[in-house]
């Protein structure tokens, strides 16, 4: 593919739709490529607004405040960044040819709600998944947590970052679980997805790269598993490469590409997959840039941002590992506008450390703000940096 000159007639146009920090770093490698860059979110001065060539404050969940601006800025290509988005607004915007959307329109309307992608995976693929069942009601959920027994998980069918999530040890907590559940929904569908627990060993995200190959097909590409832990369904820590056994590896790849074919169309996945021994489980995939592949700004030769923006534009890749590295959260810790950070001068002075602050215009207790990031000789050296880092970074009110 050729890319125009930015601001010109011959501009190539890319449109995120959603622009928070993960698609900060995709605008930042379009950037570097000679790309012009719409950043669009539901609020403004957004991460990824700071460093487009414009931006649009619109709700993305409004199918026709979606297409008008589509109408009005006729992007090249359409990256959505988040999953709440009017998914059926990119279907007709992509059957009427108005532009092409990444990966494709079909895998964020399945992705966007767990019930779509968990049947695909589990019913239609017939891969591993955990044993679930999908509840509109409290009485519907309580038939369902029978089935499925305790210990489970429920999760609104449409959240992220682990909003509106539980786990549920015992029948007592069943009601606050659906309460929970409905306050956290995207949109409130009042549907859940419960989920029997899988007693995994390690989780990783693989992300599976749809690119052009040497023969200008589009191919398959992995790059090395990445290890994460997560609190509450949010990540706090990842680190590259994740040691796994070679069957366990190949039955991963071998899921990630089975799913990431049927989603189709190109661009970077995150492949999310639970293992115990040699035995995989898919979770669920995101069909963009994942959070716990951060660790890649420092692990790898191009980070999954750069690999995305090249595999979008139709441009070979490279996904090799440059040396192990981690990442470790920094959140907000205080509910405040315009907050600011101290102790980063001690932060970057650990060794191989380095940090990206987002630049999010409102701090929440649990609100991603930052990262720390840091390479090591191994991935022990590295975590442990990694979270030294973070632990010295201090949000202060502004
Ligand atoms: N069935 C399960 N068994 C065991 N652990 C689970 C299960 N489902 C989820 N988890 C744990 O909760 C985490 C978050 O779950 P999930 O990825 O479904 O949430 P999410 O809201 O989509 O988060 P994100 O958007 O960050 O991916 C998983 O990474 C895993 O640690
Ligand atoms: N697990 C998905 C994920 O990490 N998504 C990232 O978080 C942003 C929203 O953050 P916010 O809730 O702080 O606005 C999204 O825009 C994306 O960059
Ligand atoms: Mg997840």
């Amino acid at each position: 593919m050729r890319i125009g000159t930015p601001l010109s007639a011959s501009a190539t146009k890319v449109m995120l739709l959603g622009s928070g920090e993960l698609g900060k770093e995709v605008i930042i490698a379009l950037q570097r490529l000679g790309v012009e860059v719409i950043a669009v979110d539901r609020y403004a001065n957004a991460p990824g607004m700071q460093v487009a060539h414009r931006s649009h404050v619109i709700n993305m969940a409004d199918p026709i405040a979606l297409r008008a601006l589509v109408e009005l800025e006729r992007p090249h290509l359409i990256v959505p960044e988040i999953e709440a988005i009017a998914t059926s607004a990119l279907l007709e915007i992509e059957a009427d040819g108005l532009a092409v959307v990444i990966p494709s329109a079909r895998a964020t309307h399945l992705t966007m709600n767990r019930e779509g992608i968990r049947r695909l995976a589990a019913e239609t693929l017939g891969l591993p998944t955990s044993s679930y069942q999908f509840a509109s009601s409290l009485n519907e959920m309580r038939a369902a947590i029978e089935t499925i027994g305790l210990p489970c998980l429920i999760k609104p069918v449409m959240s992220s970052s682990g909003k509106g999530q539980s786990f549920i040890r015992d029948a007592a907590e069943i009601d606050a679980a659906w309460d929970y559940a409905a306050s956290g929904s995207r949109v409130d569908q009042g549907r859940v997805i419960v989920e029997g627990f899988v007693d995994f060993e390690y989780e990783i995200t693989l992300l599976t790269i749809r690119a052009p190959g040497q023969s200008g097909e589009i191919e398959t590409f992995f790059c090395d598993p990445i290890g994460h832990v997560q609190k509450n369904g949010d990540y706090v820590e990842s680190w590259q490469p994740q040691a796994m056994r070679p069957l366990a590896l190949e039955r991963a790849r071998d899921i990630a590409k089975k799913i990431t074919q049927d989603l189709g169309g190109r661009g970077l996945f995150g492949v999310e997959l639970f293992v115990k021994g040699d035995d995989v489980w898919f979770s669920e995939v995101s069909p963009r840039p994942h959070d716990t592949g951060l660790v890649t700004l420092a692990s790898q030769r191009f980070s999954e941002f750069e690999l995305h923006a090249r595999a979008i534009l139709m441009l070979p890749i490279d996904a090799t590992l440059r040396e192990p590295a981690a990442s470790a959260v920094i959140y907000g810790g205080m509910e405040e506008k315009g907050i600011a950070f101290e102790g980063l001068a001690e932060a970057l002075a650990v060794p191989r450390a380095d940090l990206r602050l987002f630049g999010k215009p409102e701090s929440f207790t649990r609100r991603r703000m930052g990262v720390a990031l840091a390479a090591g000789a191994d991935t022990d050296e590295a975590r442990s940096r990694a979270g030294q880092a973070a632990s010295l970074v201090k949000p202060v009110k502004g």
